[in-house]
């Protein structure tokens, strides 16, 4: 069975006042595992921001689940989920107020093995600016474990969380049934039974194709970090 498509870009690009941010993208994202995966700057939040209708590109088209974001909105919206870097909870929300407006939005069954699945429970009654950076990270993925949508666009799921936050984010996210459809933008190339690997450098096409150990290598290079030995970039 041919690999389903997620999304396509034809020459995307974007120009920011003083910079490119993406420069000529053609690309189609395929399967149901994506790892979208670049250095800082390489233009890997602008291409989430575009995927989902936030960002106008400066010229190209963009498909998402055979819509156009700019055109559709709302029926990409129904179903599409886009899960940003930084959380977007009120800092006041106890968690269980979360948990009853998702209740009211998905069910109370999904949300409560969304919030299980998370290790939540424990912390309900807590206000979420209360909470570590981890545990707040885990109260912004309820919504996506929960709500049932056909693709979700997860920006740096990873970045800034201990091993546990990690783990437990990472096996969350591997349990979601194969037919949501998920793109992961990070700097960390974790393979999550990853369909399809896209590599961004510079705002270009680097790499895009399965998954491949010697091009994850180089984003893993800071583990076999040695002081005495020069540094190598991931773009060189
Ligand atoms: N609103 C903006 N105004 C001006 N330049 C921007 C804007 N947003 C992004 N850029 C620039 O576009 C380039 C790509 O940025 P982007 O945030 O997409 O990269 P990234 O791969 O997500 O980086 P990181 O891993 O650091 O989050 C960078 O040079 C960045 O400075």
């Amino acid at each position: 069975m041919p690999a389903r498509e997620l999304a396509s870009v034809k020459d995307l690009t974007v120009k920011f006042r003083y910079n490119i941010a993406l420069d000529g993208i053609t690309l189609d994202l395929k399967g149901n595992r994506v790892l979208l995966l670049g250095s800082n700057g390489s233009g890997k939040t602008t291409l989430m921001r575009v995927l989902s209708g936030i960002l106008r590109p400066t010229e190209g088209s963009v498909k998402v689940l055979g819509l156009d974001p700019f055109k559709n909105p709302s029926k990409l919206y129904s179903r599409m989920l886009y899960v940003r870097d930084v959380e977007d909870i009120p800092y006041m929300m106890r968690v269980s107020s979360v948990i009853d407006y998702l209740s009211d939005l998905y069910g109370p069954e999904p949300v409560k093995n969304a919030v299980e699945t998370l290790g939540l429970e424990e912390h309900a009654f807590k206000r979420v600016g209360e909470l570590s950076k981890g545990l707040r990270r885990r109260v912004a993925m309820i919504e996506p474990l929960a709500s049932n949508r056909k693709l979700i666009l997860m920006d740096e799921p990873f970045s800034g969380l201990d091993a546990t936050s990690r783990i437990i984010i990472a096996k969350a996210l591997n349990d979601l049934p194969k037919k949501t459809g998920l793109v992961i933008a990070s700097h960390i190339p974790l393979n999550l039974g990853i369909d399809q690997m896209v590599v961004l450098e510079g705002g270009k096409l680097t790499y895009s194709g399965p998954y491949k150990e010697e091009v994850a290598g180089k984003y893993l290079a800071w583990m076999e970090f040695d002081s005495k030995k020069p540094i190598n970039h991931p773009a060189d």
